[in-house]
């Protein structure tokens, strides 16, 4: 029985934005269409239930506003207005009744779970289809009744709570915020789960399969789209593939780093991080950036952050601008600049002397850049472009000593952190970012001077975005060579013909890949629109 449930639940899992487009009514209809609570009328409700945990009712909100997008947070607007925007707030507005405040284990519970439903949205939705009477049943489950469902799966399946306990508290939330009958159908469930356990045993099956049943199963136990598992399978290999789902799958890790602009030095930093016991280690790559892998919100409480003492950075990151080798006195541009987090410790390596052109085309992102180099005392040095960068190139008369390139890419190499990433990319997104990369690479070379430097990095691990773009950049533009990155990184970081790359499996860091190319000399080629 279980394996015929199984079959059909790897065939029926995936929802992926199925409500995104769906416009508004739609979703009112699908969210409060029997919520006893759920205030259509916009009359203000104050109920308070202290019988549903307040970390559930939170996460099961969010949940719905990460899933529904848009159309969601327009819902929420119209409610909303000018009630707060705490998470209550929310919940209230949402599910029509508030429950106690949140405490800070609340905090990281919700933080915790909502993460990792997302990640785990694949998996979870096989399990759920697995034990609904039929995939109808499945696919026609209302938006909230599967986030709670979720809850509930994760809980008991990835974060080992006490079964009896959670099944309970998801199904008063189901009861309160949808209709008793919900209720009754999570019970169902979640218990059904407990007579037959037939989760990955059962998915391993499909393992013994043809290529493309292979790429399923193992989409489904490691909760990833079938097209990045056949990818990673043709480019990595299954083994590695599946270590790096693996990677994606577990915790983040942050690296955060010290702003020595405001003199907050490594030293301090690290001072600060025992005040709070917040268990840290040394950045083995970086001087300025210390490693933390619980406590987040704790620094964000301390207000480190709110004070431009120190940002949020991974050392994948960090890596590239040491490739790119900031020195003061230097003009450097930085092509596509948003939200800033390389321009800052560029600016940070001037010490006071250079300049830093900081060009994108989101004002929006440009914004957060500005707000940031002031908080961080770094806007003296930094001159803010709004602009399309392939537009800007061809009308720049300036040529700078360095360029970087930090293209706009698919993000795979940072899944790990951007939980929800892994369903919104596509794989038709890909050519189209290859296409934009190569005319941001040719748009970028025309600002390095003769005997100049050019960075081109991404944050994604496929080498269609990286090495065969810098190659098939190369075959047109003989004037720039290959620098290898051995002089600026530790040997384990360089790839053949002297690349740079990150690999979340082998540093335990984010994904990311950099080119350093020098502009010859005597190259004579460096007017505009070359
Ligand atoms: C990977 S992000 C840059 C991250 C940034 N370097 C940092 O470290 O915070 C890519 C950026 O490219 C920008 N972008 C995309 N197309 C562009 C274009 N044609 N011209 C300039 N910027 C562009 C996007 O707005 C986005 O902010």
């Amino acid at each position: 029985m279980a394996e015929t449930l199984v079959f059909r639940a790897i065939k029926s899992t995936e929802r992926d934005g199925a409500s995104k487009t769906k416009p508004l009514k739609y979703i009112r209809r699908r969210i409060g269409q029997h919520s006893e609570g759920f205030h259509e009328s916009g009359k203000k409700v104050s109920k308070v239930n202290l019988e549903v945990s307040p970390h559930r009712a939170v996460c099961a909100v969010r949940l719905m506003r990460i899933e529904l997008g848009g159309a969601f947070a327009d819902l929420l607007n119209e409610k909303g207005k000018g009630s707060g925007s705490n998470e209550m707030g929310y919940v209230e507005r949402t599910l029509g009744f508030r429950t106690r405040p949140l405490d800070d284990r609340d905090l990281r519970l919700v933080t915790d779970i909502v993460g990792g439903a997302i990640r785990w949205r694949r998996y979870l939705d096989h399990l759920i289809a697995s034990l609904c009477h039929s995939q109808k049943m499945f696919e026609g489950m209302e938006p909230l009744l599967l986030q709670i469902l979720r809850i509930g799966f994760y809980e008991i399946v990835k974060l080992d709570m006490p079964p009896y306990a959670v099944v309970d508290e998801n199904v008063r939330l189901a009861k309160v915020a949808l209709r008793p009958g919900a209720g009754n159908m999570v019970n169902g469930i979640l218990r059904k789960w407990f007579c037959l356990r037939c989760d990955s045993f059962c998915i391993a099956g499909f393992l013994e399969g043809d290529d493309r049943a292979k790429a399923r199963a193992l989409a489904t136990i490691y909760s990833h789209p079938v097209w990045m598992v056949r990818r990673w399978i043709k480019q990595l290999g299954q083994e590695v593939a599946e270590k790096f789902m693996t990677w994606n799958n577990s915790d983040p890790h942050f690296s955060i780093r010290a702003n020595i602009v405001k003199d907050f030095t490594r030293a301090d930093l690290v001072e600060q991080l025992t005040m709070l016991k917040v268990p840290h280690k040394l950045s083995p790559h970086l001087d300025d950036f210390v490693r933390i892998s619980t406590g987040m919100q704790i620094v964000i409480q301390a207000g480190l952050l709110k004070q431009g003492l120190c940002s949020v950075q991974d050392e994948s990151a960090g890596l590239v601008v040491s490739i790119l080798d900031p020195q003061p006195g230097e003009t450097i541009i930085d092509c596509c600049a948003a939200p800033g987090g390389k321009t800052l410790f560029m600016a940070s390596r001037l010490r006071g002397q250079g300049v830093i052109s900081a060009i994108d085309i989101n004002e929006g992102r440009l914004r957060i850049l500005k707000e940031s180099a002031i908080l961080h005392e770094v806007d003296g040095v930094i001159n803010i472009i709004h602009a399309d960068l392939r537009e800007f190139a061809g009308n720049d008369p300036v040529k700078y000593d360095k360029v970087l390139l930090d293209a706009p890419c698919s993000g795979l190499g940072v899944l790990s952190k951007r939980a929800d990433l892994r369903w919104n990319r596509k794989l038709e997104d890909i050519e189209v970012l290859k296409k934009l990369q190569d005319e941001l690479l040719d748009a970028a070379s025309m600002l390095v001077k003769p005997g100049g430097v050019l960075v081109y990095s991404t944050c994604s691990i496929d080498p269609e975005e990286n090495e065969e773009r810098v190659e098939a950049f190369l075959a047109k533009h003989s004037e720039f060579n290959i620098d290898p990155v051995d002089r600026y990184v530790t040997r384990d970081f360089v790839m053949k013909r002297g690349f740079y790359f990150s690999n979340p499996v082998v540093h335990s860091l984010d994904g990311s890949f950099a080119a350093r190319l020098v502009r010859s000399s005597n190259d004579k080629f460096s007017l505009p629109n070359q």
